[in-house]
């Protein structure tokens, strides 16, 4: 059912996460502002056409090889460009370097576990994803179904704690209908959101991918009764066409114990 590592034999063929810094060290792509749109068309790459290849991945294949992002997380041996989604919401709002327990919802390919072990490598990480993860020192993973029922007791128990970061990045896959993907992803976020409010530790945060659109009231009700402070962001690393926004939900609120029932109070 889950097949994790137990980080002890870190280091996946696509670089890894092998730096281990911390404390005053600069994390890669810290700046990730600064170059983007520098390079203008000067290193605008055009792609061949190719037989066989199709015009969506023609499209595909030519942001990729243009995107600044794409060319600096190659650099800094960041597994994915999104990786600087959670470098910039961690500078707007100290999410990773406070965090002592995480877990990171659809974790795939790694790039924000591998921040995270290089902002923060004392914390405690564990992970999930429906694709086999190469292994990252540090980080347990799961190969698994958020959605499946064991799932959560998977993940707490493997962090031994109460988490004070979820991070949930996980998108459903498209099935090109518009309102079947919005409504895919936003269950996901949805059981994200219910999992964070369940688990975290008080004071703790919850981040996550949502749509255009933003977060439906229920689930907003739901985040701003249990957390102080519910914002959206849109990192810049968020391509500009895209529908994705992140909502960030910090400082989790006290649970209150719940009132004795008339059975524990009845008796004289
Ligand atoms: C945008 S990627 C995450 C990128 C990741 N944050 C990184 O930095 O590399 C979204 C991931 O969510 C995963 N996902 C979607 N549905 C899931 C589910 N039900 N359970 C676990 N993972 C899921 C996908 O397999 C995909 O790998």
């Amino acid at each position: 059912m889950s097949s994790g590592n137990d980080g002890k034999n870190g280091g996946g063929k696509s670089g890894g996460d092998t730096s281990g810094s911390g404390g005053g060290k600069k994390v890669p792509g810290s700046s990730a502002r600064k170059p983007v749109g520098r390079y203008g068309d000067a290193l605008h790459q055009r792609v061949k056409t190719a037989k066989g290849r199709t015009a969506s991945s023609n499209r595909w294949l030519s942001r990729q090889l243009n995107d600044p992002y794409v060319r600096k997380a190659k650099a800094d041996g960041y597994r994915s460009r999104a990786a600087y989604k959670l470098v910039e919401l961690d500078e707007k709002f100290s999410l990773v370097r406070r965090a002592r327990h995480i877990i990171d919802l659809g974790i795939a390919p790694g790039g924000w576990a591998q921040l995270i072990r290089r902002i923060n490598p004392k914390a405690a990480v564990v992970g999930i994803d429906l694709l086999p993860v190469d292994p990252i020192e540090g980080v347990t993973i799961f190969e698994m179904d958020f959605m499946a029922d064991a799932a959560p007791d998977t993940l707490i128990e493997a962090l031994g704690a109460q988490p004070d970061l979820v991070l949930s990045d996980m998108a459903a896959n498209t099935v090109g209908h518009k309102q079947t993907d919005h409504l895919r992803t936003m269950g996901l976020v949805e059981a994200a959101a219910h999992f964070a409010v369940e688990h975290l530790a008080e004071g703790g945060a919850f981040v996550a991918k949502v749509l255009a659109g933003g977060t439906d009231n229920e689930l907003l009700a739901l985040l701003k009764q249990h957390f102080k402070s519910v914002k959206h962001a849109k990192p810049p690393a968020s391509r500009k066409g895209s529908s994705e926004w992140y909502v960030i939900a910090q400082g989790r609120k006290p649970r209150v114990a719940a009132p004795a029932s008339a059975s524990d109070t009845d008796d004289v």
